[in-house]
């Protein structure tokens, strides 16, 4: 980190002495006290008056102002425009119900930009300025980003450099040169993916994050940078100064070569050093200095980035790993459960670009209904009331992202109207790849409010039938509200838990399954998360999402002509609930595969986690992160079914756990009871199978329940007989029969309450009803027989 850019490129040659200035410069620079100086001379030389001329000068600069001229120039993005002639491509409309069936014709299509007023320039300077005010909002992210952020980090500050540019460039006609440009913006990261047409605007970046010579506009990182300082002395320069500029020249490989020699001292002797044991103890008992917590952050980072030379003789690699999760955690407000969950996820320095893209919102992006409305139509008729918008990018046709809008976005006439659904880019996805046919049944198994079900029925173009199921009554309502008001006219709202739909009604040609998950992805939106998950939710979470994947594979029609796809997503990023889920899948449902998601950008998939495997086609599946694509984090993932019938499953692990997975043998179909409740809509319906497999999952499932009940305040008592209750109960059982029945009933009684009892299955709760049971039908059949 610190030191990388500047380790001299020159060849080294013999040791040479160091002087004192440059000891002195370089203890300056790492803000070191000046080392004791070497008696000289009383003279001072040319290179001395020069120093203390520049040291002086130095002191008068205001350094901010400099910085920000560094920053100013580093980077000069075309800034975003709202809508272009040269954009036409992106505003083509999928799915519309064109009135010619045709897409839309391209002449027509610039005729009808041009008329499309733009939003005035103060509109797009007002947007610049907000976004320098959340930046400025953010002090702690502006500290952090640049000094581990590649990328991230730079666009955040790109931002801030478009305000400036923008002063400078002319209207807005300027950026249609750049279509680019704005893309890369848009989803950074996402035109590697896509179709690399942005590789300069990444280079540029990587340019700017790998130049170590430039200045770090925020947090400077590299302490052995001055060269800003040396520079802008040239013309209010002295002959003497002149003199003292040829003695640096000539001096110059030596102070590098001093430099490289004094850095290991001097990173030895600042060495960073772990707090101690009773450091940390008197850490947790006060609150931490947040700035401190960030210099140790960026110190163990240092340290962990070049381990073997920095690390703290007998420390290991993961304690200081551990404090860094600390750290991360208290620094940006997450349980160190979870933060060391997220954290792993990653390399260290994207971890921390997705926790600070953790800290900033996403971009307002809306659905055209195109069931209502076209895009473009929809989007002059937004411009006409002053929004300021722009398609969300090249892979959808529906979305516009919306940067400022005078009026409520989610009141318009047009909303109401419901020409459009207010719903986060991230929330296209899984839809996108389910990819509905006309004509074609869908099950949306997790459906409320709606945002994916009338995407799911405008693709369908209001034939065939979306079911819109969800368990959430109250959430129904709002489901239902949705489809009235986008005139979805396919669609049956249903409200029941999704695992029981196999037997409920089957047979569709897709499903999707956007599972009930911890919202990991969606932090910037609800923050409680970082703090109000626990191991128990992700345990609870999980056994939900593997019955509902189970159910939702049971749903589908492998015959379908059409169809035979189920997609399952989740807005978490854990692999709990995503990579081991569908891996689970796999291992249940041999009769399923997985297929690409159809998505041509996103990470992929997992196939193997923290010394876990999982089966290699999870590769197909796809991973979206706010710090890569600007959007939520996101999972999806796409299964073929194969065959209706369930063939037999590779066992789990003894665990249960399913973490490796074991490739399955050669299936042998396996005959099942059938159900009758499937039969009324699905004639060769898959066998439904609505619970986990008690012997594999009996652990994991008694465990979430313990977990979840603890949580609530319910202990579980351990099912253990307790025999002193155990005997006390027999005896008394053993009385009661003594005042009502004669001898011979007592002694029989006696003997069948004792039988019974040896027969419950435990001594507390469950064991009172069998033997009441068990003893009432006694004395029933003696009194019978009597
Ligand atoms: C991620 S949200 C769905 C969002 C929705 N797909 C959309 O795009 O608007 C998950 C939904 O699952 C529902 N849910 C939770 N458990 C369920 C179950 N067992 N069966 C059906 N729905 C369930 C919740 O009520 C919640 O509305």
């Amino acid at each position: 980190m610190g030191s990388r850019g500047h380790q001299s490129k020159k060849k080294q040659g013999d040791p040479r002495p160091i002087s004192d200035h440059v000891l002195a410069r370089i203890a300056e620079k790492r803000g070191l006290p000046p080392p004791i100086p070497t008696p000289k001379e009383d003279k001072p030389s040319k290179r001395d008056l020069k120093r203390s001329r520049q040291s002086e000068q130095a002191k008068k600069q205001p350094a901010p102002a400099k910085k920000q001229q560094v920053e100013i120039k580093k980077k000069a993005p075309a800034p975003k425009k709202p809508v272009t002639s040269k954009e036409g491509a992106l505003w083509d409309d999928e799915g519309v119900e064109s009135d010619d069936g045709e897409g839309i014709d391209e002449a027509e299509f610039e005729d009808e930009e041009d008329e499309l007023p733009e939003p005035p320039k103060k509109k797009l300077q007002q947007q610049q300025s907000k976004k320098e005010q959340i930046t400025v909002s953010k002090p702690k992210n502006l500290m952090l980003a640049p000094k581990f952020m590649g990328k991230g980090a730079l666009d955040n500050s790109s931002d801030v450099e478009e305000d400036e540019d923008d002063e400078e460039v002319e209207g807005l006609d300027a950026l249609e040169e750049d279509e680019d440009s704005m893309d890369a913006d848009e989803f950074d990261g996402e035109s590697d993916e896509m179709d690399g047409e942005d590789e300069d605007d990444d280079d540029e970046f990587e340019d700017i994050d790998e130049d170590d010579d430039a200045p770090n506009p925020k947090i400077n990182l590299d302490f052995n940078s001055d060269d800003e300082d040396d520079e802008g002395t040239d013309e209010d320069e002295m002959e003497i100064e002149r003199e003292a500029r040829e003695q640096d020249r000539e001096n110059e490989e030596l102070e590098e070569l001093g430099e490289e020699e004094l850095k290991t001292n001097i990173d030895q002797r600042e060495k960073f050093t772990l707090p101690s044991g009773q450091e940390i103890e008197k850490s947790a008992l006060q609150t931490e200095d947040l700035q401190l917590v960030l210099t140790r952050i960026q110190e163990v980072v240092r340290v962990l980035n070049n381990f073997r030379e920095l690390k703290e003789e007998g420390r290991s690699r993961s304690e200081y790993v551990e404090q860094l999760c600390k750290d991360l955690a208290m620094y940006y407000g997450y349980n160190e459960y979870l933060m060391e969950k997220l954290f792993h996820l990653f390399p260290i320095s994207e971890a921390i670009e997705f926790f600070e893209a953790n800290e900033v919102q996403r971009p307002v992006v809306i659905r055209t209904n195109t069931l209502k409305t076209r895009r473009r139509d929809l989007a002059q008729a937004l411009i006409n009331r002053g929004v300021n918008l722009e398609p969300v990018g090249k892979w959808s046709k529906v979305g516009l992202q919306i940067f400022d809008s005078p009026v409520p976005i989610g009141a318009t006439p047009e909303y109401l109207a419901g020409h459009y659904m207010l719903q986060a880019a991230s929330s296209f996805l899984p839809v996108v790849s389910l990819a509905p046919q006309e004509n074609e049944r869908v099950l949306d198994m997790c459906s409320a409010p709606g945002g994916k079900t009338t995407y799911i029925a405008a693709l369908l173009k209001n034939t065939g039938s979306v079911f819109a199921n969800d368990a959430n009554k109250d959430r129904c309502k709002a489901l239902m509200a949705n489809i009235h008001r986008l005139g979805a006219k396919n669609t049956v709202v249903c409200n029941y838990d999704g695992k029981e739909f196999p037997a409920l009604i089957g047979g569709f040609d897709r499903v999707l399954l956007d599972a009930p998950c911890s919202g990991t992805g969606v932090i910037s939106k609800d923050p409680a998360v970082k703090i109000n998950k626990s191991d128990a939710d992700f345990n609870f979470l999980a056994q939900i999402q593997r019955e509902l994947i189970l159910a939702a594979i049971d749903s589908v029609d492998a015959n379908s002509a059409t169809g035979g796809y189920i997609v399952y997503s989740t807005c978490s990023v854990t692999v709990e609930e995503n990579e081991d889920v569908v891996n689970y899948a796999l291992k249940k449902r041999p009769n399923v595969k997985l297929v690409p998601t159809g998505l041509d950008f996103g990470k992929e998939g997992f196939v193997s986690y923290r010394g876990r495997s999982f089966h290699p086609t999870l590769n197909l599946t796809r991973r979206y992160y706010p710090h890569t694509y600007n959007m939520d984090g996101f999972y999806v993932s796409k299964f073929k079914k194969m065959s209706n019938k369930i063939p037999e499953a590779p066992k789990t692990d003894d665990d249960g756990n399913d973490d490796d997975y074991e490739s399955a043998p050669v299936p042998s179909p396996k005959k099942k009871k059938t159900k009758a409740a499937t039969a009324a809509a699905s004639k060769a319906k898959p066998e439904p199978e609505l619970t986990l497999d008690n012997d594999d999952d009996s652990d994991l499932i008694q465990a979430a329940e313990a977990k979840r009940l603890k949580k609530k305040g319910i202990k579980i008592q351990p099912k253990k007989v307790d025999a002193a209750a155990e005997k006390a109960e027999a005896t008394a059982a053993a009385k009661l029969p003594k005042k009502k029945v004669n001898r011979l009933e007592k002694r029989e009684a006696k003997k069948e309450a004792f039988k019974s009892l040896k027969e419950a299955p435990s001594a507390q709760s469950e064991a009172g009803k069998p033997r009441k049971k068990a003893m009432g039908e006694t004395l029933e059949e003696l009194r019978g027989a009597n």
